[in-house]
């Protein structure tokens, strides 16, 4: 629930001020301008109570009425020259600030974009929401307030050495003060500092909470398997915690100021009674005594900044880093420099998909990611612990424009498989190669463009159905959307929505079920046009009605294309040019339905005990678009399944085929019966 933010050591690897510096030079320009007008301001600070003084020793000692009007409407310009040059302090360092925010955000999202799948299996989103939130929210912060407490001291130095010139002894006097005050201060700023750090943590801990708990899954398994007292205590817990740290914040931040104000008056006080005897005994006069008074009051204002300087300077520091730590997790998936593109997909020719000699394990947890940001984090060993390989010397073809099944028993390495031609993982050892091109050598733009993935359990943003279809292809004409959408067999559903395409679906929006999401997961794949596709297919969560519609948009997703599918159903593994029978992480067996049921090897054991499960499909109905009847096509041996008797090949009502004129899953090569298939590829443990 939580992530390892709270436990994260606040140490500050070498070179982070360097980095900030690089950072803050873009800015360059507009720090020059801060320190101009800082100058003028301070300018201004030091020059009204010398105004004062001469108002009182000149104008209203000396009876000059005149004097003292225009020395009072010089004060009053001054003033409202002050308000202005505060204002452009205040808007400089808040663009500086908030413009190096601006830049480290940019690039935090950038590489956060490139960061590999794993680096994502591994990390809490909560963590790394907070990261790139709350710790750039934070590192703004303190680096505007240190930019004005740099900007105090500038104030500081000039009020002091007027105060000194104008009277050593009464500035000396209303500095002893000073030192009783400061130590609490200081520890007043550190404490500020420490609290509103773990304010933000606990309220980043808080929303990942309600991010976790109350996104529709969350809920849903809270709802089923959940203690809801026992996780609203904890939760109250973390509550309570936030609520603590927020009274102390507030008491502080106004001790802070109660102490500024105590020390003004006190001193003030100090000032005027040492200072009026110094007046009556004709040391000083009445002026100067005004206008150290005066200064006073912008004295302790810039002392109480610089006070949390330090403070603020390693908040800056430990935020930025905690930032640069993210920056400095190398993508393991990177474009290679001289990366090449594949053909554009023409509909004459699908490309081949070559494995050769695979080999794969998971990356190790510390080649991908950071502990601080995982859930539960293991230990330094484990994180850099070899893992074990999960593929091994995989080497088999799926010829163009076929389709391969993937069969095997849970854990076998299925989805592992299919994960490398899209290179969400690399392969640890031999190649994937398209049409003879290695996955690794292709443009990221043109592998993205060649295979065109559909999970099990397709997800949709929370955006209208358009924007979800457009995704794939943004630049999609009204025509091609519907297009897609009717292929898919889901047109009519969305035409029956009150708003159609623009319906909002998604987690908080118009619930699909799962039968609708994959069908709108497959218009979209058909509005990307792959040539190669990969799919997960969908298992028991879809009725038998939303099947059969799945089934009829998969058949024109996958025609024409190289597929590679985890087959879960009857229908796709009898239609199937190749299945390949994975177990451990290695190709068993090779081979057509036909030829592996023969061979009475694992596939068998499989298809008796999974696959004959699987129902056959029904004739179309509902939102699916009714199909005329299938010509009488050559049928192999038939088996008998739950559903009933199934034609082997594409015979009516049977298989993939459903009902589809020319049977078969894809288009030529993959459909008929016998004799009409893609070729086929034998090898290691084919019978
Ligand atoms: N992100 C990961 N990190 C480490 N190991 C993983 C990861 N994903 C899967 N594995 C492991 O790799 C092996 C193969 O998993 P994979 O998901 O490819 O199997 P599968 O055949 O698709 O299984 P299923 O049919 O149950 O989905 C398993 O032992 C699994 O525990």
């Amino acid at each position: 629930m939580k992530g390892g933010d709270d436990s994260e050591p606040s140490k500050i690897r070498p070179g982070t001020s360097r980095r900030v510096l690089a950072f803050v030079r873009p800015h360059r320009k507009i720090a020059i301008a801060l320190i101009l007008v800082t100058l003028v301001d301070s300018v201004v600070i030091v020059t009204t109570p010398l105004l004062l003084k001469e108002i009182v020793d000149s104008g209203i000692m000396k009876d000059d009425a005149r004097l003292v009007v225009v020395l009072a409407l010089l004060v009053a310009a001054l003033a409202l020259a002050g308000s202005v040059t505060q204002l452009a302090q205040s808007a400089l360092s808040g663009r500086i600030g908030q413009g190096v925010s601006y830049d480290l955000r940019v690039q935090a999202f950038r590489h956060v974009q490139r960061m590999p799948l794993a680096f994502f299996t591994r990390t809490q989103t909560g963590a790394l929401s907070s990261r790139l939130s709350t710790d750039v929210v934070m590192a703004q912060q303190a680096l505007t307030t240190l930019l004005l407490s740099a900007t105090g001291a500038v104030t500081v130095v000039l009020v002091l050495a007027e105060m000194f010139y104008l009277s050593w002894l009464v500035s000396l006097i209303a500095l002893v003060l000073l030192p009783l005050f400061f130590f609490p201060w200081l520890y007043i700023g550190r404490r500020l500092q420490a609290h509103s750090r773990k304010q933000m943590e606990l309220h980043a801990n808080l929303s990942g909470t309600i991010h976790e708990r109350f996104n529709v899954q969350g809920a849903m398994l809270a709802k089923l398997f959940g203690r809801p007292a026992e996780e609203l205590a904890d939760y109250q817990g973390e509550a309570e915690r936030v609520r603590e740290v927020g009274v102390r914040l507030t008491i502080f931040s106004r001790l802070a100021f109660i102490l500024m104000a105590l020390l003004t008056a006190l001193t003030t006080a100090l000032v005027y009674g040492v200072g009026g005897g110094l007046v009556l005994d004709g040391v000083i006069g009445l002026g100067t005594l005004v206008a150290l008074a005066t200064l006073l009051g912008r004295l302790f204002g810039p002392i109480t900044q610089l006070s949390s300087m330090q403070a603020n300077a390693l908040t800056v520091l430990i935020s930025f880093d905690r930032i640069f730590e993210l920056l400095d997790i190398k993508p393991l998936i990177e474009e290679h420099p001289d990366a090449v593109a594949l053909p554009a997909p023409s509909s004459a020719s699908a490309p081949e998909i070559r494995f050769d000699q695979v080999s794969f394990a998971y990356p190790r947890p510390e080649e991908v990611s950071l502990a601080s940001l995982e859930t539960h984090s293991a230990s330094g060993d484990q994180r850099s612990k070899p893992v074990p390989e999960v593929l091994h010397g995989l080497d088999f073809s799926v010829a163009p424009g076929t389709l391969t099944a993937l069969v095997g028993p849970s854990g076998a390495g299925k989805t592992t498989i299919t994960h490398l031609v899209s290179r969400l993982y690399d392969v640890t050892s031999g190649a994937v190669r398209i049409d003879g091109t290695d996955v690794r050598d292709l443009t990221f733009d043109s592998l993205r463009a060649t295979v065109g993935v559909v999970a099990q359990d397709a997800y949709l943003f929370h955006d209208t159905i358009r924007a979800n279809l457009a995704y794939a292809r943004p630049e999609a004409t009204e025509e091609e959307l519907i297009e897609a959408c009717e292929q898919a067999r889901i047109l009519d559903l969305i035409r029956s929505l009150p708003d159609g395409l623009d319906t909002v679906v998604g987690d908080r929006g118009f619930r699909l079920s799962g039968g609708e999401k994959q069908r709108l997961a497959v218009a979209r794949l058909l509005l990307k046009a792959p040539a190669i596709v990969v799919l997960d297919e969908a298992t028991a969560h879809l009725d038998s009605e939303s099947e059969a519609a799945v089934q009829r948009a998969l058949k024109t997703a996958l025609s024409n294309r190289t597929s590679l599918v985890i087959a879960h159903r009857l229908s796709t593994v009898r239609e199937a040019d190749q299945i390949l029978v994975i177990d451990d992480g290695r190709v068993r067996e090779k081979g057509t339905h036909d030829e592996l049921l023969a061979a009475g090897g694992l596939y068998t054991h499989l298809h008796n005990t999974q696959f004959s499960k699987s129902e056959t499909l029904p004739p179309p109905r509902g939102n699916g678009h009714r199909e005329p009847a299938p010509p009488q096509g050559p049928t192999g041996p038939r088996i008998r399944t739950r559903g009933g008797a199934m034609g082997g090949g594409m015979g009516p009502g049977g298989g993939m085929g459903g009902g589809m004129p020319g049977g078969g899953m894809g288009g030529p090569g993959m459909g008929g019966g016998p004799g009409t298939r893609g070729p086929r590829v034998r090898g290691d443990g084919s019978p």
